[in-house]
Order: structure tokens, then C-alpha cells, then sequence
């Protein structure tokens, strides 16, 4: 739709990265709501196309069919939507292909959790997060470092550290706000 054109500001979809458990489905979720916009989380559509839970395409597909997937799936949003709210996987960032197209088409934002907070969330994610699965904590606490360098390549940095997902929801609308008015002044 807008390969070779970018699309006003407003209309560009917005996309939410981070690590696993940070929030993007929850927090995409309440800004979809807030602006009356279509959500779309990468994750559950690629479940509803398989019709199977992550963690089953893993054991049985492989990770790297899942990866295969997740670009073709973010490629084709990207290139063929806008205004959506996007909740990305966790490990989506990861693919240089999925990192353009995002930050070319997309305005994304980085939700970002401390380890020593994030961690409290653990048992929450451990049965259907596959990547977490047979790791000790220390391993997870690496792979949790080893991904801030490319979550870093996002256009805007959101903290959620002891925030609710609806303040964060909040937050992330004010920054919105005021950058369609910078871009898109109304006079
Ligand atoms: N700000 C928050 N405060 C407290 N709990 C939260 C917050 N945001 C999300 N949670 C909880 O943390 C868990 C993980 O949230 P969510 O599924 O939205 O993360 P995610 O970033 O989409 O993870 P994934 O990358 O694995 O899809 C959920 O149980 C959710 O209710
Ligand atoms: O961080 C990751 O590598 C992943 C995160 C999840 O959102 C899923 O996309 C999958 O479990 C892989
Ligand atoms: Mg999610």
C-alpha cells in the first residue's frame, strides 16, 4: 500500500517492542482502546494461522519456522496497513529485516522493565513463553541483556517501571499527542 511512500504521521501504525512480559500485548491493548484503533498482536495471529499455541509451534515446527513466519507476518503489516496498534513478540527485533520495516514504515516504541521488577513477573510467563523454558535465572537474566542493544533501536523509550499498564497506555498517548502536533501542526 505505501511501499514507496511514507504515510502521514497520524496514520502510521504504532508499534510496541521489548522483552518478553514487559507488557506490549496488555499495554497495546489499552492504547487500541484509547484511540479507537484496530490492535493486532503479532503472537495470537500467528496462533490463530496455526492454530496452535507458540510454545506447540516450537516443539513442533522449530523456532526457526516460527521466526520465518513471525517476518513474512510483520513485513506484510507493515508494507499493507496503518493506523493499527502492534504488539510485537518479544524476539521479533532480533531479525534486521523486521527492524527496518518497523522503523521505516512504523513509529515504535520500547517498553522497558527493569530485570529486578521484571523478574517478579517470571511465573507468569514460564509455561507459554518456549525461549524461557529449561533456562536457570542467571541464563535468563543474560538473555534479558543480551536483547537491550536492539530494543534500543526504537524511536521512542517508554519506562514502565512500577507503572500500571494503563499509565503506561497514558503515557505513551501524551508522547503521541504532542508529536502529531510537532509533525502535523493543525494551522
Ligand atoms: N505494567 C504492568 N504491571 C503489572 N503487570 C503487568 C504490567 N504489564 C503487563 N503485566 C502482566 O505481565 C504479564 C505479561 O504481560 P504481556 O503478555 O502483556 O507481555 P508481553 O510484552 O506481551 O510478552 P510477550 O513478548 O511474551 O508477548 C501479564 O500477566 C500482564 O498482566
Ligand atoms: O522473546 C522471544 O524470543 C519470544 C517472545 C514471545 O513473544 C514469542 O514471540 C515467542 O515465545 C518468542
Ligand atoms: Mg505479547
Amino acid at each position: 500500500m505505501h511501499k514507496d511512500k511514507q504515510l502521514p504521521f497520524k496514520e502510521k501504525n504504532i508499534i510496541l517492542i521489548g522483552f518478553m512480559g514487559v507488557g506490549k500485548t496488555t499495554i497495546g491493548i489499552h492504547i487500541a482502546k484509547k484511540l479507537n484503533r484496530d490492535f493486532i498482536d503479532v503472537d495470537q495471529e500467528i496462533e490463530k494461522q496455526y492454530d496452535m499455541p507458540v510454545t506447540q509451534i516450537f516443539k513442533t515446527m522449530g523456532e526457526q519456522k516460527f521466526r520465518q513466519m513471525e517476518k513474512e507476518f510483520i513485513v506484510d503489516l507493515c508494507c499493507n496497513s496503518r493506523l493499527k496498534i502492534i504488539s510485537l513478540g518479544g524476539g521479533a527485533f532480533l531479525q534486521e529485516e523486521i527492524r527496518n520495516v518497523c522503523l521505516s514504515t512504523s513509529i515504535v516504541f520500547f517498553l522497558d522493565l527493569s530485570f529486578n521488577l521484571w523478574k517478579d513477573r517470571l511465573h507468569l510467563l514460564m509455561d507459554n513463553r518456549p525461549v524461557l523454558q529449561n533456562k536457570t535465572l542467571e541464563e535468563i537474566e543474560q538473555l534479558y541483556y543480551s536483547r537491550q542493544g536492539i530494543y534500543a533501536l526504537n524511536h521512542s523509550k517508554v519506562n514502565t517501571d512500577y507503572l500500571k499498564p494503563e499509565e503506561v497506555a497514558d503515557n505513551i498517548l501524551h508522547s503521541l499527542k504532542l508529536n502529531w502536533e510537532i509533525n502535523e501542526p493543525i494551522n
